[in-house]
């Protein structure tokens, strides 16, 4: 796979019509993350647009509810023909097996991934805040496992846990890291765990999520084949 292949951009806008915007302002991307704000906004005629442009799918929605609530969303998320669908781990093991249950009746099931814990979200955070007195590389490690087990095809975490997670989750359990920020990029934004493009892919990311540093440039073509560069495509 080319390395400009396993750029992952978000299309983190209010419209439709922005959303392709986007899309022809980046031809060389070829796979694009729909997330909460875009589907919320505008429904799922933005999948079949960007199926008819042959581009890969991340559909991030996130699911966090009761098992018989997840696997529904499942069984209706699988009738758009997605590549990628996320549910957070801390559902918990039930919901993660029903939710991958509903979408094996499907013919050809996109591929159900875990949250372990949002990269806007450091130690302190789930020390203070979210009260779990476990350090926050065991927990990432913990969810990943459990989504594993539950017969997930792979995780969501920071680069960070990429190669840990890798080594215990096997090779071939799917890792896709967000909170990458180039080394020309010295703002982080909401991101806490985060790591360069070149540094991500070696700790054993398969699929590395970048949004504002490509979208919010001054020249988002220059910023995507900057990155795709350090890459070394
Ligand atoms: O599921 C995700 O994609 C996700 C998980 C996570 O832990 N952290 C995270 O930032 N994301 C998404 O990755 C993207 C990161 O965007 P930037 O921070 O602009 O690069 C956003 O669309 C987030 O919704």
């Amino acid at each position: 796979m080319l390395t400009a292949d396993r750029i992952i951009v978000p299309l983190d806008v209010p419209t439709f019509a922005a959303a392709i915007a986007l899309v022809e302002t980046l031809p060389d991307v070829s796979f694009w993350k729909v997330g909460l704000e875009l589907f919320v906004s505008s429904g799922p005629e933005i999948l079949a647009e960007l199926k008819q442009r042959q581009k890969r799918i991340f559909l991030d929605l996130k699911f966090h509810d009761i098992p018989n609530t997840v696997a529904g969303a499942c069984r209706s998320a699988a009738q758009y023909d997605v590549d990628l669908l996320t549910i957070h781990a801390t559902a918990g093991r039930r919901a993660l097996q029903d939710a991958q249950a509903a979408l094996s009746e499907a013919t050809e099931p996109p591929k159900l991934i875990a949250i372990t814990l949002l990269t806007s979200l450091s130690s302190r955070d789930l020390a203070f805040d979210l009260k779990v007195p476990v350090e926050l590389p065991q927990f990432t490690l913990e969810m990943a496992l459990m989504a594993k087990e539950c017969g997930l095809a792979g995780a969501v975490c920071s680069p960070h846990e990429a190669k840990q997670i890798k080594q215990l989750c096997g090779q071939d359990f799917l890792l896709v890291c967000p909170g990458v920020r180039p080394h020309t990029i010295s703002v982080t934004g909401d991101q806490k765990r985060t790591m360069t493009p070149a540094d991500a892919i070696k700790s054993g990311a398969d699929y590395l999520v970048i949004g504002r540093p490509i979208t919010a440039a001054e020249d988002p073509v220059a910023a995507f084949a900057r990155i795709c560069e350090e890459l070394g495509t």
